[in-house]
């Protein structure tokens, strides 16, 4: 059984169909990579999934063959599935270490639950590289690529069985991305299944075992990789020429 299944899901603002009609399932333990044009409707996709802030207007959404459509977001974070944003979301004012405990501290009610919590923080900031600023820096002073892999941490630091990233590469250096790439496939290698939108091809090539294209809301191809980025429709609607896929 899949672990995420979308069944003919849709969602509209007004007139204008931003995701419609998209089925497609996600395997525990995979890297499923979404790519599409500005505007395809990835971030709504990833907003009816997770019920923040909307649900889909139709179509059956199941998380290990649980129905979420319907639930609250808070419901869904529950069940095990954590999303970061497209753009970097923290507490400026807070430390590092307080914002990834928040994520740490969510749902938490068992005895102990305290220090669990702080423990599952501070072993996710490790992860991603700022245990050494934990406690000495806010999250407003971190630089772009410190606050992505600040949300990382924070949805880490839940212990979701699954994980959406919303361009997590957007942004970022040459190098930024390298580390992001490394440290993706290590959240993985935790047992996290990744459900990823990138706008930079090479990234989601590079991680993704399968890949899917929107446009215009609805499924353009989906795949392998390898033969879903060289199909025609695709390089016509995304990437616009065919040496762009080079
Ligand atoms: N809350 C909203 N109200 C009205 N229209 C919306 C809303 N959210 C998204 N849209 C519209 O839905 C369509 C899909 O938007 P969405 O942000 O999902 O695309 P995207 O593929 O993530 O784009 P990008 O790559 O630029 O982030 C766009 O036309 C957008 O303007």
């Amino acid at each position: 059984m899949a672990l995420l299944e979308l069944d003919d899901v849709s969602k509209a603002f007004g007139s204008l169909k931003a995701v419609d009609g998209v089925s497609f399932k996600v395997e525990a333990g995979e890297i499923f990579g979404i790519a599409g044009p500005n505007g395809s409707g990835k971030s709504t996709l990833f907003n009816i999934i997770t019920g923040i802030p909307f649900g889909p207007d139709r179509g059956h959404i199941r998380f290990d063959g649980t129905a979420i459509n319907g639930k609250s977001g808070h419901a869904i974070a529950r069940l095990g599935l954590a999303r970061t944003f497209q753009r970097e979301t923290s507490f400026d004012g807070l430390t590092v270490f307080e914002n990834a405990l928040i994520g740490a501290s969510y749902g938490r009610k068992e005895k102990g639950a305290a220090a669990a919590a702080r423990e599952a923080a501070a072993e996710a900031l490790e992860f991603v590289g700022l245990g050494s600023v934990s406690f000495g820096r806010l999250a407003g002073e971190l630089s772009v690529f410190e606050r992505k892999c600040l949300m990382l941490a924070t949805a880490i630091a839940m212990q979701p069985r699954m994980l959406l990233l919303d361009e997590p590469a957007s942004s970022l250096t040459k190098p930024e991305i390298e580390t992001s790439i490394g440290l993706i496939r290590r959240t993985a290698e935790r047992g996290i299944t990744i459900l990823l939108i990138e706008h930079v091809l090479t990234f989601l090539m590079s991680l993704s075992q399968h890949l899917l294209v929107l446009n215009n809301g609805r499924v353009l191809a989906a795949g392998e990789p390898a033969s879903v980025i060289a199909d025609q429709r695709v390089i016509e609607a995304y990437l616009g020429t065919r040496r762009a896929v080079a």
